[in-house]
């Protein structure tokens, strides 16, 4: 890493001229490489400093507009929320604001702007952490407030918030007891049987990663599996399949797993997590809408808004405006309906989304069991261990909201229901 930051430094500023002013996703920029010429420790701390800008925006922004007359350009503008996110989350004033005029001073067209964020970040410094800890958890865009308070109501909302402005610990789905893997990697045992640590590091270089111990995965996201509840005689389709966290979770009950998705990089994931982990499912890159079979069960984690998610992808309340949601709803309903197709009467199957959005979970299968005379809710899968029974809506499903566990990080929202076919 460089010793002065200013290299990390301008790639977060890029990264949030990109999101905020461009719409594009953070996983998007990475995928495209777009961080890969930095060493890796410049390239984590872009990314975390990007992060941790967009969670407190909006309390940055309330700071800068009371040292500025009028907005710089985005670029410039940028440097200057990450410059005040540091600067009040404990960043030494004198390294932080010469790297961000370091930065500013580096672009020809806003050279002229360096004297602007130098006078600007040293009144930001002046006023020092406190400035930063009154202000309320930064509010979701209005555009997804709307209708989450709609649907939740205003409480619920700004405990969301809190969740998400706190960020996510790393939940770990273990191959094998994991009562024992918390205990080896010092983390807490949750309720539902995932294993979070607080302090997880990098990844790939924690014990147990390469010999295929465990798994990322939320412990929400870990739910849908379990609630499935495959068994080893059954064959089982995973829709939606990658990068693979269900498909292995199944794969480890003994079922024969057949794992589905439409991208080929993505699937090429999903077959690296099988190696590591040494599980087996059959691999297939498809339209799960295209997909042929007759199953036992039939787990679809359909394509969504991904708006449960946002605790570690601050990014896309920021880069999205809900504009694509609708064509989302509507793949759904497809997917779903061409899945049902394939369940064995007397199957089940278990639909779900990461979204806190009604319209992609309790909406969505209401109009589902209205299409479908064979379909009901099988309320009994629900029973399984670490499940709140006030998180099961009245149809029948479960739903799972950031601000459930809060106090031990939460967890991603989730819509989650068990549908059975009628013999
Ligand atoms: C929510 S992610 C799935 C996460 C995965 N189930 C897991 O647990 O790791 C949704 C997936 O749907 C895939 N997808 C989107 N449209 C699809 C389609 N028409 N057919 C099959 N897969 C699709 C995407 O490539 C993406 O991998």
């Amino acid at each position: 890493m460089s010793d002065t930051g200013v290299a990390a430094r301008k790639s977060a500023v890029f990264l949030l001229d990109e999101i905020l002013g461009e719409g594009k996703l953070m996983s998007e920029l990475l995928g495209a490489g777009v961080l890969d010429r930095l060493p890796p420790d410049d390239r984590a701390r872009a990314q975390r400093l990007a992060q941790d800008t967009l969670r407190g925006l909006e309390r940055a922004d309330r700071i800068l507009q009371k040292h500025l007359n009028k907005y710089p350009p985005l670029t410039v503008r940028n440097a200057l929320r990450i410059g005040t996110v540091e600067l009040c989350t404990g960043g030494a004033a004198h390294g932080v604001v010469n790297a961000m005029v370091s930065v500013v001073s580096g672009d020809r067209h806003l050279s002229h702007l360096k004297g602007l964020t130098n006078a600007v970040l040293r009144k930001v410094a002046a006023e020092g952490p406190e400035a930063w800890t009154a202000r309320r958890a930064p509010r979701l865009p209005k555009w997804l407030r709307g209708p989450l308070v709609e649907a939740w109501g205003a409480d619920a909302m700004a405990a969301m918030e809190t969740v998400h402005f706190n960020g996510a610990p790393l939940d770990l789905t273990a191959k094998g007891d994991p009562a024992e893997l918390a205990e080896r990697l010092g983390g807490t045992l949750l309720p539902t049987g995932s294993v979070r640590l607080y302090d997880g590091g990098q990844v790939s270089a924690m014990e147990g990663f390469a010999e295929g111990d465990w798994w990322v995965q939320d412990a929400a996201a870990a739910l849908p599996a379990k609630i499935l509840n495959a068994q080893p005689c059954e064959v089982v389709v995973d829709l939606c399949a990658a990068p693979g966290g269900k498909t292995m979770q199944l794969a480890a009950t003994g079922a024969e797993v057949r794992a589905v998705d439409d991208s080929h990089s993505r699937m090429q994931r999903v077959k690296e997590n099988l190696t590591r982990t040494g599980l087996t499912a059959r691999t297939f890159i498809k339209d799960a809408r295209q997909f042929q079979g007759e199953f036992d069960a039939i787990l679809l984690d359909a394509p969504c808004s991904a708006t449960g998610t946002i605790r570690r992808h601050p990014d896309l309340p920021h880069a999205k405006d809900g504009s694509d949601f609708g064509a989302l709803m509507e793949l759904q309903e497809e997917m779903l309906d061409h899945a049902w197709s394939m369940l064995k009467p007397g199957g089940r199957m278990v639909f779900c989304t990461c979204s806190l959005l009604p319209d992609e979970g309790e909406v969505q299968i209401d109009e589902a069991l209205e299409r479908h005379g064979d379909m009901t809710v099988d309320r009994d899968a629900l029973n399984i261990a670490g499940i709140d029974p006030a998180w099961i809506s009245s149809e029948g499903g479960l739903r799972l909201r950031p601000d459930f566990w809060a106090e031990q990080g939460g967890m991603d929202g989730f819509y989650i229901v068990c549908l059975r076919k009628s013999g």
